[in-house]
């Protein structure tokens, strides 16, 4: 039997606060920032796509091989700069000027300036000694838990203490609405990206003026919150309540909070490469890692994703859509072990189709391949694969996880979980007492599913805020279970809750679209007229009858897939299907079998 059908949240905000404990006070600013797309506006970028469409065929040939096993990078768009140095290098040779001869072997022309605001260099005896409320990281479950605080306790007097020279912002829009905004024109320092809705806004939670100085915090009648920006937490004593930073300086607190987030894994192959090869290798987290990233599109420079997760899928689409409002590019490739995009959680037939569509947007995708060797000639990097075929790049881009940030547990006598990482927390996410943690930072307890540690905006503002009401003494579990989203450039979104994992037997239910429809899609943004038919797969059914062919390329258009364990559902992906989160959440908690899950998936209104 079906669940009953559970009211589902009216708009997208609405979906996104319709989630336990949740408190008064609006969250509006921390939601997802993509506020999912309704159906007509979804149709209508979907037709904006469509009518590139004929560039795509030319964009798709340029990942074509230009000699037999050898992929070559800007082919146009370094000539100039190559003779350039050359008769630079000539010149160079004949003075005997070794030191300008490093400098163009280098190509600094490559590297770029942060545009992150100028800020003084930071002392910290301009910071308090005492705080009452202390959160070590400028993120998003960081924030999140200072406004619970804010909002149970109007003159909370809060510190936030980071070592980027930001104020709080989110992450999501780097890797997506940031690079179709930038595509448009300039970038606003304040990071501003409109959503796929149209709405506008800017990475930072909040503006600068909002913040309160740090050497004012302590003499402020109503509280607020002060960033010390700049600064790194070393370790925390939990029983004396004192944290120390690098410099040595001590702060003690009443109530404390980590949440130091997670750091980019890199692989040995580049981090024990020599310096010429190091520099032309970054990973990607910040908007500095943005900014200089779309220096190197700009620059016409062929850019290599390494990695298949959340983040290089989303990159590679965003940098191969960026490329198209330019007449010359260089090339994105996707270079990654699995056979298809997102194949660790996507069922196999709905990867494969995925990386079509990847690559019809422009991206170079290479399946199947490792790094054997890198090398550095004048200013490229030459990859040699496993398959045999070399790729030039001008630079890596690895996307290969994150780790979580927990150096401070040394020396501060704090368990850090062996298999997942993370710091060990019960279920009001105290790691010792009057000491939390949230967010990719946090390794906690589900009561569904197990020992977890999540990685999404999702879990780390829903953490932080029960973090933060548990520092005002609310004393609440931590039982939410968190989403996930993605976006595979403008045609394919899709959300997550609970185990989203491809070794698990799935059941997918797809509506499709006829051939005559899929025509009307195209040319109109209507979608009156447009009927529509289920298509189930199930993990006993051969699947090679729906793999990407020509005549099926549009059969995953939309869909749901339930992830099973003992036959019970306990991960539901929604693919291009939104506002629909909560629904799911509910029918994972109820932790139940279902004899026909065609059933199930009515209701989340896939023909709708
Ligand atoms: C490009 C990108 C795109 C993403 N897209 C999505 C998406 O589409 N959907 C989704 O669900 N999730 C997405 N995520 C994941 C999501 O952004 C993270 O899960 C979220 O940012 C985690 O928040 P956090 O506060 O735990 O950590 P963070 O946001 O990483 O914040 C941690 C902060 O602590 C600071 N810090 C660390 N150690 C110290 C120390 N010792 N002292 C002082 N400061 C310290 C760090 O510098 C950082 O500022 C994306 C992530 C990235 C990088």
């Amino acid at each position: 039997m079906p669940p009953s059908s559970p009211s589902l949240p009216r708009d997208p905000v609405e979906r996104v606060n319709n989630v336990q404990n949740k408190p008064q006070e609006n969250y509006n600013e921390l939601c997802r920032p993509r506020l999912s797309c309704n159906t007509e506006v979804l149709r209508a970028v979907n037709c904006n796509v469509s009518r590139k469409a004929s560039n795509e065929s030319k964009e798709t040939s340029a990942c074509d091989k230009s000699e037999s096993g050898t992929s070559t990078g800007t082919p146009g768009g370094d000539k100039g700069d190559d003779k350039t140095k050359t008769i630079l290098l000539a010149l160079a040779g004949a003075l005997g000027v070794g030191g300008l001869l490093y400098y163009f072997m280098n190509d600094k022309s490559d590297t770029t300036t942060s545009t992150s605001p100028e800020i003084p260099k930071p002392n910290s005896a301009d910071l308090p000694k005492h705080v009452p409320y202390l959160l070590i990281g400028g993120g998003t479950a960081s924030f999140s838990a200072f406004r619970a605080i804010k909002s149970n306790d109007a003159k909370a007097k809060v510190l936030m203490i980071t070592d980027e020279n930001h104020k709080p912002y989110m992450r999501p829009p780097l890797s997506k609405e940031l690079w179709y905004t930038a595509q448009k024109g300039e970038i606003s320092n304040d990071y501003r990206f409109k959503q796929w809705t149209g709405a506008e806004r800017s990475l930072y939670f909040e503006p600068e003026e909002f913040f309160i100085e740090p050497s004012k915090l302590s003499d402020s009648e109503n509280g607020g919150i002060a960033v010390a920006q700049g600064f790194k937490v070393k370790k925390v004593d939990p029983t004396n309540r004192v944290i120390t930073l690098s410099d040595g300086y001590e702060i003690t607190y009443d109530q404390c909070l980590i949440a130091t987030g997670c750091t980019p894994k890199n692989l040995p192959i580049f981090t024990e490469a020599p310096p010429g090869v190091r520099e032309k290798v970054m990973v990607y987290r910040t908007p500095e890692d943005f900014e200089k990233l779309k220096k190197y599109l700009d620059n016409k420079k062929t850019v290599a994703i390494i990695g298949n997760g959340f983040l290089g899928s989303e990159l590679s689409c965003s940098l191969a859509n960026y490329n198209k409002s330019k007449t010359d590019s260089g090339r994105i490739y996707q270079i990654f072990q699995e056979t298809a995009n997102m194949s660790k959680i996507l069922p196999d037939y709905l990867s494969k189709w995925t990386m079509e569509k990847v690559k019809a947007q422009g991206v170079c995708v290479v399946p199947g391949a490792s790094l054997k060797s890198v090398q550095r000639d004048n200013s490229h990097l030459n990859l040699a694969l496993t398959t045999g075929e070399t790729i030039m790049a001008d630079v890596v881009v690895v996307c290969v996880g994150c780790e979580a940030n927990t150096e401070i547990a040394n020396g501060s006598g704090l368990e850090v979980d062996q298999n997942l990482g993370g710091f060990v927390v019960n279920a009001e996410l105290e790691a010792r007492r009057n000491l939390f943690v949230a967010g990719d930072a946090s390794c906690f307890y589900d009561p569904l599913l197990g020992r977890r540690r999540v990685e999404h905006h999702d879990h780390s503002v829903v953490s932080g805020r029960l973090a933060g009401e548990n520092m005002v003494g609310k004393k609440k579990p931590y039982a939410h279970q968190s989403m996930f989203w993605s976006d595979l450039g403008p045609e394919i979104g899709y959300e997550g809750i609970g185990l989203i994992d491809s070794s698990l037997p799935t059941v997918g239910v797809f509506a499709l679209a006829t051939k005559t429809e899929r025509q009307t899609d195209n040319l109109t943004e209507s979608s009156k007229d447009e009927t529509e038919q289920a298509k189930t797969t199930t993990p006993s059914q051969d699947v090679s009858d729906v793999k990407c062919k020509e005549e099926q390329a549009d059969n995953y258009g939309r869909g749901v897939v339930f992830y099973l364990r003992d036959e019970k559902i306990v991960g539901i992906l929604l693919w291009n299907i939104f506002n629909r989160i909560g629904l799911a959440r509910t029918i994972i908690k109820e932790n139940k079998k279902y004899e026909d899950l065609n059933e199930v998936a009515k209701l989340f209104e896939i023909h709708s």
